[in-house]
């Protein structure tokens, strides 16, 4: 759609005037420096320029089949703007991931098809491969001769990757793997882009030599012929149905019947399979196959920030503009955004885009730093990261889906239009908390660590610095609850330690009543995805109030100001909403909680001036917001009936049901 442009809605011009920072300067904060903002907006412009993000229909308002077609012509388009123009123009060689990724939801409201490829299928290639395998794949897959996705779950497995059933057994004798679907719950199913759009993916099988299985092992498969499309002898695949979101990323599902690939086709980074059969296991960790998951899982905290800051630009925005009932009889409406309830459902969502995104950044950064570890040899910092990025994946995607509804419900009725585009979010980011490792399946992995340092911390063994609240809590110190960062950080980390102790102690009690190690730990799991989940609260508390002191430093006060109510309403909310884990946890008193309530209800009040001015520092483009609730202009009403009036059912006077049914059924002729 082309974006009508309109005078900025009067209530919106003077919210603007109200602000008290340079907004440029939270951008650049956000952006990693004003040279990163200059060459984001120049990708930007570039794109919006191509005429790609154009679409004849509103997007909601076609088929699947179109939506779907219309998402592959433009993910074609915009593939080949990455490879030429973008970089011709720019003159920028590194593209900047997520200058590339913000704009994409430019191109797309919903999913596109090729979303796997970059996401998945390529850091796979890069991550499982041999340097002569990264030779031959690398560079097809980066120049989009080949599109790949990424098959692991079946339809009876999606959780439990040693439970899998697709198997892919070496014969030596012709140096192939026969990749096999046995059953009808061992088919793949789900994997982005399997279902019509691409010709290679990555495979997650049983491998089977000399007649031993060795467990799960990946494997490049060539699903379909590179020019007539058709899928190969031996191939089932297709699409999987109508999903709640995902709508035009064509997930799929994949069946073998005694398929071959090349011996080659395993990817042979970390384990081999040589030409005679014989097993060569990787020598380092055992699942370093998984990495391509942890890959995502991070990138994920980062997904969870950026679609929570839309969503919550769009709902500030709107609150701005909106006006309903009276605080007093006979004045003027005012605007629902100086409701406390208002600013209490809105604030929040600020601030925790703000916490996500400077986790997200800290996340990537270890992230990088244990690949480097790994690169000499040393596995050692992996398990540290395994924890953190499950864990901060689950809470960061369930939070963030949380508050996307919240700003729906912050929009009233026009939140739940398609064109507010908060559905189409919340739909994106409610996937998140269950693929790559559902909510309860990585806090679990997240406790397997903590009560492994909790045991090692207790021998007397040095833990990582996450944990290391636990040696402290081990040591027998106490917690006295202070009202200031470090304070409130400290008594999050007594929380957590507090829990994890307890299902330590459930744990050995169960045993000495008699129950083996997985009956006594499968009994306290309810105990253990809470201790996971207030060590994550921990993590991100520490992590937002480190990581502001430190990218503020040089900022001007006003900014320093913004910034750092923003982190005390963020721990005063989570104070707030943990009042019982505190109680029973830190030495925090009543008074102390009567304390953090006049504070957070106070500092609502010191937010609201800048709300409007601290959502327009996410520098979010209306093409890239694609709202009719929360344009830069706030031309609501006039956005919204625009859309009404576009509604393809509004082409006619009079649908062709009521002369085929209506009209009859009045006549009492049906
Ligand atoms: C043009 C547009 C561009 C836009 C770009 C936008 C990017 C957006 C990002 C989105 C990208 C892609 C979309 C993705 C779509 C979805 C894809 C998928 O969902 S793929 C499938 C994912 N599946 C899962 O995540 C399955 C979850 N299950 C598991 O991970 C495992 O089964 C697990 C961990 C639950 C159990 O595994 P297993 O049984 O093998 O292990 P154990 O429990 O016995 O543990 C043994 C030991 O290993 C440790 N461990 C486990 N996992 C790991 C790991 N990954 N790394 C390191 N260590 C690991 C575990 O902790 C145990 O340790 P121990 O010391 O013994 O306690
Ligand atoms: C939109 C979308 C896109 C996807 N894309 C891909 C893709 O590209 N490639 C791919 O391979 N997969 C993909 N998936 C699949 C996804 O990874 C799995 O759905 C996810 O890992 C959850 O596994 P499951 O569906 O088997 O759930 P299940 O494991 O069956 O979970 C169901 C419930 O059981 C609980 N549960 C299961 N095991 C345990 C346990 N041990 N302890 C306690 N509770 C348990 C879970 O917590 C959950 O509440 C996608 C899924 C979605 C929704």
């Amino acid at each position: 759609m082309v974006l009508k442009k309109y005078n900025i809605n009067p209530d919106l011009a003077l919210e603007r005037q109200k602000c008290t920072f340079d907004i440029e300067e939270i951008i650049n904060i956000f952006d990693g420096g004003k040279e990163k903002t200059s060459q984001r907006r120049k990708i930007e412009d570039v794109v919006l320029k191509s005429g790609l993000c154009h679409d004849d229909v509103p997007e909601e308002c076609m088929s699947l089949k179109e939506r779907y077609e219309n998402a592959v012509r433009k993910s074609c388009f915009f593939s080949k703007l990455m490879k030429t123009e973008l970089q011709e123009i720019t003159g920028i060689e590194d593209f900047e991931t997520p200058a590339i990724r913000r704009i994409a939801d430019a191109l797309f409201k919903d999913i596109s098809p090729f979303l796997l490829h970059l996401g998945m299928f390529v850091p796979t290639i890069i991550g499982q491969c041999t340097s002569e395998q990264l030779m031959i794949w690398l560079p097809k897959a980066l120049d989009l001769q080949i599109i790949g996705g990424y098959a692991q779950t079946e339809l009876g497995h999606g959780t439990f990757i040693r439970g899998l059933e697709t198997t892919a057994t070496y014969d030596a004798d012709t140096e192939e793997f026969v990749l096999h679907t046995p059953t009808l719950t061992a088919h793949k199913w789900w994997a982005g882009g399997l279902g019509k759009t691409i010709n290679h993916c990555i495979v997650v099988a049983q491998l089977y030599t000399k007649g031993v299985c060795y467990g799960t092992h990946l494997f490049m498969v060539q699903i379909r012929d590179l020019d007539t499309h058709m899928p190969l002898p031996g191939i089932k695949v297709g699409e999987i149905g109508p999903r709640m979101g995902f709508s035009s990323a064509d997930n799929g599902f994949l069946g073998f019947n005694n398929f071959r690939i090349p011996r080659n086709n395993m990817l042979m980074k970390h384990a081999q399979v040589q030409k005679d059969g014989t097993y060569v296991k990787p020598a380092r960790h055992g699942k370093l196959t998984y990495q391509t998951m942890v890959f995502v899982r991070v990138t994920l905290v980062n997904e969870a920030a950026f679609n929570l800051s839309k969503a919550v630009t769009i709902a500030v925005r709107y609150s701005a503009v909106r006006r309903q009932s009276e605080m007093r009889p006979n004045e003027p409406e005012p605007q629902i955004l100086d409701y406390p309830t208002q600013q209490h459902k809105l604030f929040i969502g600020i601030a925790t885009a703000h916490a996500f995104q400077l986790t997200a950044n800290w996340l990537w950064n270890t992230f990088k730093s244990v690949l480097s570890d790994m690169k000499k040899g040393d596995v050692g910092t992996l398990p540290e990261l395994h924890a953190l990025s499950s864990c901060l994946k689950a809470v960061c995607t369930s939070d963030a889906a949380l508050l996307i509804e919240q700003c729906r419900y912050a929009c009233g009725g026009h939140g739940y239009m398609l064109s507010s585009n908060l559905p189409y979010i919340y739909s994106f980011v409610a996937a998140t908390r269950t693929y790559e490792g559902d909510y309860t399946i990585l806090l679990l992995q997240t406790a397997r660590f903590l009560v492994k340092a909790w045991e090692q911390a207790e021998a007397g063994k040095t833990v990582t610095p996450t944990v290391s609240y636990i040696s402290r809590s081990l040591k027998g110190e106490k917690n006295s609850w202070r009202s200031t960062d470090e304070g409130i950080i400290k008594s999050f980390q007594a929380v957590a330690a507090g829990k994890i102790a307890l299902c330590v102690k459930s744990i050995r009690d169960r045993m000495k009543s008699g129950l083996d190690y997985e009956d006594a730990w499968l009994l306290t799991t309810v105990q253990l995805v809470d201790a996971a989940e207030a060590h994550c609260r921990s993590v991100i508390l520490e992590t937002y109030c480190n990581e502001v002191r430190r990218l503020t430093k040089s900022s001007s006060d006003n900014v320093k100001i913004v910034m750092h109510q923003l982190v005390t309403l963020y721990l005063s909310y989570w104070t707030l909403q943990r009042t019982g884990d505190l109680l029973r946890y830190s030495s925090i008193s009543e008074k102390d909680i009567d304390f953090m309530q006049r504070q957070y209800e106070e500092l609502l009040q010191h937010i609201r001036p800048n709300a409007v001015a601290l959502v327009d520092a996410f520098d979010l483009r209306d093409e890239i917001l694609h709202s009719s609730l929360g344009a830069y202009d706030g031309r609501v009403y006039e956005r919204l009936m625009e859309q009404a009036e576009n509604n393809p059912m509004n082409a006619e006077p009079v649908n062709q049901s009521f002369h085929k049914y209506i009209k009859p059924l009045l006549q009492g002729k049906l």
